[in-house]
This record gives structure tokens, sequence and C-alpha cells, in this order.
């Protein structure tokens, strides 16, 4: 499912300078973008006007269109577009429902809400459970999980609803190395089975090897937009608030001080390790 964002120009109520200032983007179906930009850029607000929050639930003066699959976002009911659009807040604890006393049933609930026969429900939440290594955990109450855990809870919560386009607010902010990974490796399933993902995160490396696109965002302008070759090898994103792979940038010094000559830039260790070769 794709999305379109159209000269969109957001303020805040009581605010008088906009946060988001005349953005505009495709969001193509099926594919992996990653957003990216410094604190206070506008990431978390841009993926509220996505959703459909702003201006609904945060009201504020909003200018532009959003379109969901050709479909003006205002045209769809609400129930309709959480279930195209999935959300997961950068605050796990947020996204809890605080009613279900179990990971198994907090996993459960919208499914729940949905209306989704019993037995289906019952396989689907087997398999994220599974997917997201919960089993030790399916009978925890969830206020007693580590935030790493709550956001992995969240997520499946959120994957529960299969929704075609899932935007996921810094997903692994409480995550270590090995759970992030994982993360990472989900949303390339979720691709392989269609979805539409929009991350915001600030781990360049990991989006460098599981995005197809990156957006980067500097003071509620769209500053750089393109496929990860084009923005992760480009020196401006240094500029602009953002980074640059670390292998990227050990090659751009290694380039500007002329101890290797290559003509293109890698992005991961396994790119860099073929350049070398070839350089050899
Ligand atoms: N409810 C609000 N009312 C007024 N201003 C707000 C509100 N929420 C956010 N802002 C402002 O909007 C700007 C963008 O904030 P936003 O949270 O979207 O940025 P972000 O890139 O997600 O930041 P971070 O990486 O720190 O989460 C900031 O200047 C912030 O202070």
């Amino acid at each position: 499912m794709s999305l379109t964002l159209r000269n969109i120009t957001y303020t805040y109520p009581l605010e008088t300078e906009p946060v988001i200032k005349d953005l505009s983007v495709e969001i193509e179906s099926g594919k992996v973008y990653g957003l990216i930009g410094n604190n206070e850029s506008g990431k978390t607000t841009l993926c509220n006007i996505m959703r459909g929050f702003i201006p609904s639930i945060y009201q504020g003066d909003i200018q532009g269109e959003v379109i969901i699959n050709g479909q003006a976002i205002e045209a769809y009911e609400a129930g309709e577009l959480a279930s195209v659009v999935g959300y997961s807040f950068q605050n796990p604890f947020t996204q809890m429902s605080g009613v279900k006393e179990t990971v198994y049933e907090e996993i459960a609930y919208g499914m729940e809400n949905l209306g989704v026969p019993r037995q289906q429900m019952i396989q689907k939440v087997a398999e994220l459970i599974q997917l997201f290594k919960l089993t030790d955990l399916q009978n925890k109450h969830p206020f007693e999980l580590s935030g790493g855990q709550k956001q992995r809870v969240a997520l499946a919560s959120i994957v529960a609803l299969d929704p075609e386009i899932m935007i996921l607010d810094e997903p692994t902010s409480q995550l270590d190395p090995q759970s992030t990974e994982e993360i990472f490796e989900i949303v390339q399933l979720l691709k392989k089975q269609g979805k539409t993902i929009i991350l915001v995160e600030h781990k360049v490396d990991l989006l460098a090897e599981y995005c197809d696109a990156i957006l980067l965002l500097e003071g509620g302008k769209l500053a750089l937009a393109g496929t990860v070759k084009e923005v992760l090898t480009n020196p401006e994103v240094l500029k602009l608030g953002g980074q640059l792979p670390q292998v990227t940038q050990f090659f751009l010094k290694a380039v500007a001080e002329n101890k290797v000559k290559i003509d293109r830039l890698p992005l991961t260790l396994t790119e860099a390790y073929g350049l070398l070769q070839e350089v050899d």
C-alpha cells in the first residue's frame, strides 16, 4: 500500500512556527524506509501525520494532503485507518493496553477488539510468540517486563493486526544489539510479506543493511530522500544532522586522504570487503 504526502505544513496548537514545512514524499508499497534526522527534527510529528493522529487527536493547523492507497486520509474511518496503518510508539510503555494481565492476552487484545475468530487468534498469537521469542514471557504481566521486552511485545501486538503499512518509531531504542538485529530480521520478513514499513531509527549501520530508501528530516523539512545508496553515501548527511554508516565514514576518510582508490563507497562490511578485493 502506498502513502503520499503532498505539501504538508503543520503547526502545533498554540504555536506560531510550523514544525513540518512544505513536505512532499511518496512512500512506495512494499518498501522499507528509514526515517532519520536529529532530535526535534520532526520525525515523530511526521509519523503522527502519516497515521492521521494529526490532526484528529493533536489538532493544530495542517495544510496539504495525505493520501493512502489513492484515497485521502480523511475518507478513512478511524477504525479502518488503524487497521491499515499500524504504529508503534517510541515509548513501549505507552503501547501497553493496561487492561491485560499477561503478555499472551496483550498480543491477542487488538485482534479481540477487531472480532478475529478465536481459533485464528490462538494460532496467530502462537506464531508471534515464537517469532518474537516471547515463550518464556507469555504468562508474565506486561508491566513486569523490562523496556526491551515491552518493546518486543508492543511490536508483536502491531504485527498481530496485520496492517499493510507499519510505522515503527524507534522500535529498538531499548534493545541490546542481538535483540535489535532480531527486530531488523522481523522487519525483513514483513517486507517479504509485502508490507510497507517506515522505521524511525538512529542505527544507520542497520538501516544501510535492511532499508530500501532513506528520508532525512532537518528542521521539519525533507532535506534528503533517495535510495539507501544515494543518501547514506552522501557526506551532506553529516551536515544535516544525520550519520553515515561507520564503514562508509571510514572509507570516505581513507579516500580523502588518498589511502585507497575506489569509485564508490561501501555501505556495509560485506560491500567493503568486496571492494577491497577489487582494488587488489
Ligand atoms: N505536542 C506538541 N506541542 C508543541 N510542540 C511540539 C509537540 N510535540 C512536539 N513538538 C515540537 O515539534 C518539534 C518536532 O518534534 P518531534 O518529536 O516530532 O521530533 P523528533 O525528530 O521525533 O525528535 P526526537 O528524535 O527527539 O524524538 C520539536 O521542536 C518539538 O518541541
